[in-house]
């Protein structure tokens, strides 16, 4: 039932088949706006800012894109690069700690060029200052020599298009934020889109599979295109190991398999929950507090967590910390103030 490339490879290779998943990663990127499913909005708003750019024959504005991770952001830097039919440098604000490291892309940049940034929250105050100028004037000043016989030496840049990626809008500084033409904010995706999202995959992995395992993946992808992938995959495996159908039930014993409950929750969702709920008696619970007890880096819990639990209802975020709410009571079983199960029994 599965006529996919990985089938093609030899599987007991662990390099041939690893190498295949990503790239199958690679070959579900959608390459234009129209592929691209949904985000309608901000789909609009960048097709205007492309062909308005291509009118009148310059780079487009600077982009900033932000949301949760797993929602298309590095596509769209890609889709901006492919629709002008511009080369595309990719870098990331960690790889940047120092005000030279960016010299040395942005001096190498070709005229056009989309520079594409993810985590650029990330980034060297330093580097971050040396932008400032270069989004605005394509220009940076490098500095020769120490000391007091310091100068500065401007140099100017071929015109580019920064494209910037972030989990974390809020730490941009104004400055920055300010110089950006245009910032999409990416929404989590709903069930008949994550369904769309689902049915090209499958096609291109040449996986035949049931409406309704569709719908079920759908549901609990955690509203993301990249956990919809994943999963899609997951259940492919099961389905060639155990079943020979890609089927509601297969995607039930995939999902068991994996840890997702019917909600999408992981097992860090459900940790971070139990703390809330049985700990503190459903908060209010601080950030830090919640990322000490699970383990995990702050950082994970307010992008990646947090942001999910809020939308589906299970927690509200109040100046003094995250509550859990009535729903999230009843979808762990448990009444206002009761003990549950220790976090490793989840
Ligand atoms: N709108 C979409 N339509 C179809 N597939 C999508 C869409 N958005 C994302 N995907 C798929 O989801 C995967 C993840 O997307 P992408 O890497 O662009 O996310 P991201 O927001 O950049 O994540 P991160 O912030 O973690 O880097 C991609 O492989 C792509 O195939």
């Amino acid at each position: 039932m599965t006529g996919d490339a990985a089938d093609e490879v030899d599987l007991t290779d662990p390099v041939l088949a690893s190498e295949a998943e990503l790239a199958f990663e690679g070959a579900l990127r959608p390459r234009s706006l129209a592929e691209f499913v949904g985000q309608t909005r901000v789909r609009g708003q960048l097709q205007l800012l492309l062909t308005a750019a291509t009118i009148q024959q310059r780079t487009p504005d600077h982009i900033l894109l932000a949301g949760p991770p797993g929602l298309g952001k590095t596509t769209l830097a890609m889709i901006v690069a492919h629709e002008g039919g511009r080369p595309l440098r990719m870098s990331s604000g960690p790889a940047i700690q120092h005000a030279g490291d960016l010299a040395a892309i942005l001096s190498s940049l070709v005229p056009g060029e989309v520079l594409f940034i993810d985590e650029i929250h990330r980034m060297a105050r330093s580097a971050e200052e040396m932008l400032y100028l270069a989004m605005e004037d394509f220009r940076i000043d490098i500095m020769v020599g120490k000391g007091a016989g310091a100068t500065s030496v401007p140099l100017d840049l071929a015109p580019f298009t920064l494209v910037g990626a972030t989990t974390r809008a809020g730490l941009l500084p104004n400055p920055l934020r300010d110089r950006f033409g245009f910032t999409a904010h990416l929404e989590f995706y709903d069930e008949a889109e994550l369904e769309q999202v689902l049915a090209r995959a499958a096609t291109l992995l040449g996986l035949d599979i049931d409406r309704e395992a569709v719908a079920e993946i759908a549901g609990r992808c955690r509203g993301t295109p990249r956990i919809a992938n994943r999963l899609l995959r997951r259940v492919r495996d099961y389905a060639l190991v155990h079943t020979d159908r890609a089927d509601l039930s297969a995607v039930r014993a995939a999902l068991d398999l994996y840890d997702v409950d019917e909600l999408g929750l992981d097992r860090l969702d459900r940790a971070v929950m139990q703390i809330i709920l049985t700990r503190f008696g459903g908060g209010p619970v601080g950030l830090n507090t919640l990322a000490v007890s699970v383990g995990e880096e702050s950082e994970t819990i307010e992008a990646v967590v947090e942001p999910f639990l809020v939308r589906i209802g299970l927690i509200t975020r109040t100046p003094r910390g995250r509550v859990a709410t009535p729903a999230a009571w009843r979808h762990f079983g448990l009444a206002s103030g009761e003990t549950a199960l220790p976090i490793d029994d989840l």
